[in-house]
């Protein structure tokens, strides 16, 4: 997907200045759009929860990434991090070159709303607005004028295969259609990085497998993605998965990406490194090949 030749332009990576990772953690290059170096946040609510221990992990431009691990162990709290919805006690947060703990929030905020792209389990669209006009949201915020906004929300609905949708409300379409909508709304800016949090949570399992094959196609256009799951089997359609455990990175695991344009029943649900507990749906927990929920035929959701 191309932006319009006058839409937001993302920042450039400075690159130079990105922090070192330590030992263990993913070192990926220097072309790093995200690098966590020694990331720790604590709540104190009542009580001191550590939900990130020193966490240091890195993100190439275009690469894919799920991280995956039991509740509470940091997932979304990492996610938030690296979005700007909240920043670190210490350590670093960079994307696209900026240190998002150094900035001021109305940066963090304007980072949110151009470079980086959410979508959340819960959809969290604008019950009153049409499709179009949820999907223009992000471009307001950005200055848009009203046409241009409209028409290149069209154009993403489109991509997302809602050409047929831009007129209804959120109660007017279906759960996945819905989550179409909120991946279309991430995508409108052009952002250089999709953060999604459990996107297939609230959807069944075919309308699931659409999604994730059309996060499949959106990172094979070249965009960079962030997956949380719990799923094993959601997170293998990723490069590689990230394994959290008590605010802290387990191991890093590369995977043979499930391809969900090959239409082949192939297993891929066991690569020998599964972490069986983690792995709440239950497809193959037991070790079986899982159901691939990519190899859909028509992607519909
Ligand atoms: N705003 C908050 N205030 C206090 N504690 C929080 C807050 N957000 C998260 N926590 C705590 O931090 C820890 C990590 O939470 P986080 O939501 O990142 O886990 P998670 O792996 O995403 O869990 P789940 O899979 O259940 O969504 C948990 O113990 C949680 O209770």
């Amino acid at each position: 997907m191309c932006p319009p030749p006058d839409g937001p332009v993302p920042e450039s990576n400075a690159g130079g200045d990105a922090a070192p990772e330590s030992a263990g953690a993913a070192g990926l290059g220097t072309d790093s759009l995200v690098t966590l170096d020694g990331v720790t946040k604590t709540y104190n609510l009542g009580g001191t929860v550590t939900a990130l221990d020193d966490v240091s992990v890195s993100l190439d431009e275009g690469s894919y990434t799920a991280v995956m691990g039991p509740s509470g162990s940091g997932k979304s709290t990492l996610l938030n991090l690296v979005g700007g919805l909240d920043t670190a006690d210490a350590g670093t947060v960079r994307v696209d070159g900026v240190d998002l703990g150094r900035v001021s929030e109305t940066r963090r905020a304007e980072k949110r709303g151009t470079a980086i792209g959410f979508v959340f389990q819960t959809f969290n669209l604008m019950p009153r607005l049409t499709a179009v006009e949820n999907v223009s949201l992000p471009l307001v915020f950005d200055g848009w004028p009203r046409e241009k906004r409209l028409a290149r929300a069209r154009d993403v609905l489109n991509d997302v295969g809602l050409g047929d949708r831009y007129d209804h409300k959120p109660a007017e379409l279906s759960g996945g259609q819905r989550q179409r909508v909120a991946i279309a709304r991430a995508l409108a800016p052009d952002p250089s990085l999709l953060l999604a949090d459990e996107p297939t949570g609230n959807v069944d399992t075919d309308t699931g497998a659409a999604i994730m094959r059309l996060l499949a196609e959106i990172h094979d256009r070249g965009n960079t993605i962030l997956l949380v799951t719990h799923a094993r089997r959601i997170a293998e359609h990723a490069e590689r998965i990230v394994h959290v455990r008590d605010g802290r990175i387990e191991r890093i695991e590369a995977v043979e990406r499930r391809r969900p344009y090959d239409g082949g029943d192939h297993d891929g649900g066991d690569t020998g490194a599964r972490t069986g507990t983690d792995d709440r749906d239950g497809g193959d927990a037991d070790g079986s090949p899982a159901r691939d929920p990519g190899v859909e035929p028509d992607g519909s959701a």
